[in-house]
């Protein structure tokens, strides 16, 4: 029989790949948030009534992280609150809760990768708002699997590689910080190492979820430029200017270093890493076959 999993927003850049993604055997119901709401729980109350799935994913979140420095409280709801009100309906019927958070519950300050139990510490109120709904899903739901991730891009939605093809379309050259340094994550990969979790049901805790390697937004942006040129995405070269993040001023202050540790996710997950270069190749090429959504 097959394994009901309900999807909550699923019209974001996880939600969609998550839908693509899909293993046989799993009955995947991707919900926007028309149909689910996760700040109301009398929308979870319904869905789940008629749905009776065994995982719920919630890649449902407020993700403007500069907004979020002048609406706090809408992030602590969708982010906070939102999170609770599915643990705790997730709770009184016995349904498993992928929940996924970000690299920026950290400081930045380490200079390793940060493991799974690493203190967090946010900078900003998009990551207080995840940090709490990572607290607060796990008081509701101790068993709820907490997958961290960072960087995320894909066809879907909008990202930071979206925004980068259009701004290199329009311009010759372009500035991009050189001391904010992470690792991308293409969705679709996100995407199988939430289905991973989802067939391997033991597993509760925190995770650590993006590509292989290490690079600052600078290269990164290097790179879609090269990439893009190459793929035939861009018609021309752009120059890329390293500047250090004093003079790209944004209302939200970012980690300087959110490396996350993956080794528990190869571990368990039994997903082999990719290079970040490689998946943003293979993104490219989604990119380039199935066009922007
Ligand atoms: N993007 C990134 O770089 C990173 C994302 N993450 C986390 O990954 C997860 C997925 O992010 P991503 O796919 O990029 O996000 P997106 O912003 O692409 O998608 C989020 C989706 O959530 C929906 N949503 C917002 N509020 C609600 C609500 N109250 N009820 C139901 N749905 C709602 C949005 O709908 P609408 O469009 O109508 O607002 C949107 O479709 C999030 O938890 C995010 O915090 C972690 C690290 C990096
Ligand atoms: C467009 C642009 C951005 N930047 C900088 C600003 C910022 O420091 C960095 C990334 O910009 P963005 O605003 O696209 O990315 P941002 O929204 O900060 O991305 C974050 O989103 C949330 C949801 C997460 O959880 C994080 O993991 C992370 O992915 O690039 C430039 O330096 N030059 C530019 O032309």
């Amino acid at each position: 029989m097959a394994t009901t999993v309900v999807i909550a927003g699923a019209d974001g850049q996880l939600g969609r790949e998550l839908q693509c993604t899909a293993p046989t055997g799993v009955r995947c119901l991707g919900l926007n948030r028309t149909q689910l709401d996760i700040t109301d729980p009398a929308s979870i109350h319904r869905c789940l009534q008629e749905l009776q799935p065994a995982w719920l994913l919630n890649a449902a979140a407020y993700t403007a992280v500069d907004r979020a420095e002048q609406e706090e409280a809408l992030a602590l709801q969708v982010n906070a609150e939102g999170a609770a009100n599915l643990a705790t309906a997730c709770a009184e019927r016995d349904i498993r809760l992928l929940q996924v958070s970000t690299d920026f519950v950290f400081s930045g300050e380490s200079g390793r990768p940060y493991q799974v139990d690493a203190p967090p510490e946010p900078l900003g109120a998009y990551g207080r708002s995840k940090l709490a709904g990572e607290q607060a899903v796990v008081s509701a739901l101790p068993e709820v699997l907490i997958l961290r991730t960072g960087w995320v891009y894909s066809r879907f939605g909008s990202n930071f590689v979206k925004t980068m093809l259009r701004l290199m379309g329009e311009r010759d050259a372009l500035s991009v910080v050189c001391d904010q340094v992470g690792t991308p994550t293409w969705g679709r990969g996100l995407a199988q190492a939430a289905w991973a979790a989802v067939a391997r049901p033991q597993l509760h805790g925190i995770y650590h979820w993006s590509d292989a390697g290490v690079c600052s937004w600078y290269d990164f942006a290097v790179a879609i430029a090269e990439e893009g040129l190459a793929g035939g995405l861009l018609s021309h070269a752009v120059t890329v200017t390293p500047i250090p993040s004093s003079d790209y001023p944004t209302p939200a202050r970012r980690p300087a270093f959110s490396v996350l540790d993956k080794q528990r996710s190869w571990r368990d997950l039994g997903l082999p890493p990719h290079h970040w270069r490689v998946q943003l190749r293979a993104m490219l090429q989604d990119l380039k076959d199935n066009g922007h959504e």
